[in-house]
């Protein structure tokens, strides 16, 4: 996976022509769009430079540094697909040649990713896009013969790409061999214009992310070269002979990136909600704990830090799993590159129940980061809002959650059944073989214990959705019906693997390098770790009374032990969140600015409205007047 050197926030920050005199709030949908590819060109230029200067690093682990351009865009980069998913799909799945032909103009070209159509998002297998094999001109021939199967969503598909890749079903010789991706020029590169048998344009307004150009794209008998179809994992020859994949799962390898991605991506946008909400709660002076003592800054009501640390812990949580579950994507696509596909169905599993609980998890908690802000946090200014527009996009992008978390209980399903016949399982599910051997110990209210004790629902609730399929099957259904019957505990159970995962992964990782850091630092690392575990312990407890030897008496141990994590970690709440060290030009609030002036910036924000420009709007004098006068008595 090529990654792109990314610029140096004080370079990309010091350049004039980034900044916006008029908020975007009150641009119109296509001034914003305008505004965002005139910031965005400036970024692609230095992304241009710099990359001539410096070697691409491979496999290179996720930096949210490229969330410069959210913080200079303050909205999504319509260019974002191109480095997110066009050129990883190339380099993961065309061949070394392809790869030099197609990124040979290396910046020169614009690309996103086309799979999605208007009649399918999560069944792949039901995509209506065809490209079929014309052996007489060496080329495919790509339709959409339906309406449902135009393209819909790619983003920087409506008008900023000028190639994409495109999942299309495959056709050689009247048959069809599912979906393969291809490379298609969609624009004219001098002119813009859309080429001779393309429906372009975008989709219209959404909740959010509306800077992201998301497009649709209809293809009338278009003609392509046969060398278009990614060849690395299947090939098609001249003579029309059809090369199958080792695994066509291979195709979807793009998919696994960006989810993998994700966890990082969310640790960051997590960082922004918790610096905003935070700093705002410790400048914000509300009401009484003392009677007779002045208004207290509402940092210290501790259902206020009930509300706020979890997400300063979710986003290291989030960070430090996110850099786990790369390493191990590193692996598999080492070991892919090898000829060994054993671990693709571990990290797939991995990839979706984890996309899937970081990205929920982000959207609720900047929404929890919001409403603890009260009024204040509802302005645009405070840019919460866009935060959780833009974070909760990701639960549906890349694998809507439902479908992702039933591809882990697929899995999970899977092992346990391993787990019976007495196979070794891979150590992140090497539990199952624990619990079906009653090798278990009582619960323990340490973080450890607790961890252990979150496996222990994991397997209970696999071991019951087994159950309930089986039986499902003894009453006649068909395993496929049984599956769906069951789908409810399914999703419960991958659930809580990803919970489980998430614990474990965190507290041990902290456990692992605490003794090579300053010990302040490890306490405090070590207490947001503790207070991320302990949370969830008592956000299951119900599962943990049902499939744990956890007590009352323990819980009532674990409430008391995290209030005084909560009292532990307030004297350092600002300290955390300034040392996720976002800049004020990226963290774009009023409420979250590093100096705490809140209300004066508020006050200038407010000002730069349009509707302050007069004192008195024209609307007055053509509406409301002569109703007003007509009326007066
Ligand atoms: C200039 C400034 C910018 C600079 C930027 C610089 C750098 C940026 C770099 C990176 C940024 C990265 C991320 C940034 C953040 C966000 C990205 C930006 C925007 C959003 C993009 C969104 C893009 C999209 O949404 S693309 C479309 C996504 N669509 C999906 O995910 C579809 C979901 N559906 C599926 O995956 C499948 O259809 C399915 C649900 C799995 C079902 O498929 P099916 O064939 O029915 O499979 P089945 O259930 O029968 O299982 C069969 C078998 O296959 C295995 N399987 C399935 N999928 C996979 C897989 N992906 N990998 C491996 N194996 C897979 C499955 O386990 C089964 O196996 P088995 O039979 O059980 O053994
Ligand atoms: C902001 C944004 C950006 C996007 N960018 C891109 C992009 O760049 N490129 C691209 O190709 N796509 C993109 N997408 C599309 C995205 O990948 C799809 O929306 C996603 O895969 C879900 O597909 P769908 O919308 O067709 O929903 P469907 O697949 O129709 O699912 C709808 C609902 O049906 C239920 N459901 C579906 N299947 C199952 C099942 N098997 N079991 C149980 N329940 C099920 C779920 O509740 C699901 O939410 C983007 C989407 C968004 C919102």
């Amino acid at each position: 996976m090529k990654c792109y050197p990314v610029p140096r926030e004080n370079l990309v920050l010091s350049i004039d022509n980034l900044k916006d005199d008029i908020p975007e709030e009150y641009l119109s949908h296509k001034e914003c769009y305008e505004n965002v590819i005139r910031k965005g060109s400036v970024l692609y230029d230095i992304f241009s430079e710099l990359s001539k200067d410096r070697k691409h690093k491979a496999h290179q682990a996720p930096s949210n540094a490229y969330r410069i351009s959210d913080g200079i865009m303050q909205n999504v980069n319509p260019f974002l697909l191109h480095f997110a998913l066009f050129v990883p799909a190339i380099t993961n799945q065309a061949t070394p040649e392809q790869q030099a032909e197609f990124l040979k103009h290396g910046f020169g070209i614009i690309g996103t990713y086309a799979q999605t159509e208007l009649g399918h998002g999560t069944f792949l297998r039901g995509l209506e896009t065809t490209a079929t094999l014309d052996l007489e001109t060496d080329e495919f021939v790509l339709n959409s013969p339906t309406l449902t199967s135009y393209k819909w969503w790619p983003g920087g598909l409506g008008h900023t790409a000028n190639h994409c890749v495109v999942m299309a079903q495959l056709y050689v010789k009247g048959k069809c061999h599912g979906p393969h991706l291809f490379f298609v020029q969609i624009r004219d590169i001098e002119t813009h214009e859309p080429l001779p048998g393309l429906k372009l344009g975008e989709i219209g307004a959404k909740m959010g992310f509306n800077t992201a150009d998301n497009g649709f794209l209809g293809f009338h008998n278009f003609r392509i070269p046969r060398n278009n179809m990614l060849m690395k994992n299947s090939q098609v020859l001249k003579d029309g002979t059809y090369v199958e994949s080792k695994n066509e799962k291979l195709t979807y390898g793009s998919m696994v990136f960006v989810r993998v991605y994700l966890l990082s991506d969310m640790a960051y946008m997590l960082a922004r909600a918790a610096t905003i909400s935070v700093r705002y709660s410790a400048v914000r002076h509300q009401s009484h704990i003392k009677p007779d003592e002045p208004e207290v800054q509402i940092l210290d009501f501790v259902i206020q830090q009930h509300k706020l640390f979890i997400s300063i812990a979710t986003s290291h949580a989030f960070k430090i799993c996110g850099l786990w579950l790369w390493q191990t994507y590193s692996k598999v696509m080492e070991d892919i590159g090898k000829g060994s596909m054993d671990r693709l169905p571990e990290l797939h599993a991995l990839s979706c129940c984890l996309k899937t609980t970081s990205t929920r998890d982000a959207g609720w908690l900047i929404e929890q980061c919001r409403l603890a802000c009260g009024g204040h946090g509802y302005l645009m200014s405070s840019n919460l809002p866009s935060l959780y527009t833009t974070a909760t996009a990701a639960i549906t992008y890349e694998g809507e959650s439902t479908v992702l978390l039933l591809q882990t209980a697929r899995y999970l399903i899977k092992s346990w059944k391993r787990a019976m016949e007495g196979e070794s399982l891979p150590a992140t599910v090497s539990f199952l073989s624990e619990y079906f051997n009653k090798r278990y110990n009582k619960w323990e209210n340490t973080p450890k214990g607790i961890v252990d004790g979150l496996k222990l629902v994991v397997a209970g609730v696999t071991k019951m959705c087994a159950e309930s399929i089986q039986k499902h099957v003894s009453r006649g259904q068909q395993y496929e019906e049984a599956w769906n019957s069951s789908s409810v505990q399914l999703i419960k159970a991958s659930e809580a693997y990803s919970r489980a995962l998430l614990c474990e992964v965190f507290w041990f990782e902290v456990d692992k390098v605490s003794s090579t850091l300053s010990n302040n630092l490890a306490v405090v690392l070590k207490q947001l770790a503790e207070l991320y575990i302990t949370y969830w312990a008592l956000e299951k407890r119900g599962d943990l009374l049902v499939y744990t030897t956890i007590s009352k008496d323990d819980l009532d141990k674990l409430q008391e032990r995290y209030e005084e994590l909560l009292a532990l970690i307030r004297p350092n709440a600002v300290g955390l969140v300034d040392s996720f060290d976002i800049r004020d030009e990226i963290l774009c609030s009023t409420l979250g600015a590093y100096d705490g002036r809140v209300y004066e910036r508020m006050m200038e924000h407010a000002l730069k409205s349009p509707l302050n420009a007069e004192t008195v709007n024209q609307s007055f004098h053509k509406y409301m007047k002569p109703v007003i006068l007509k009326h007066k008595i």
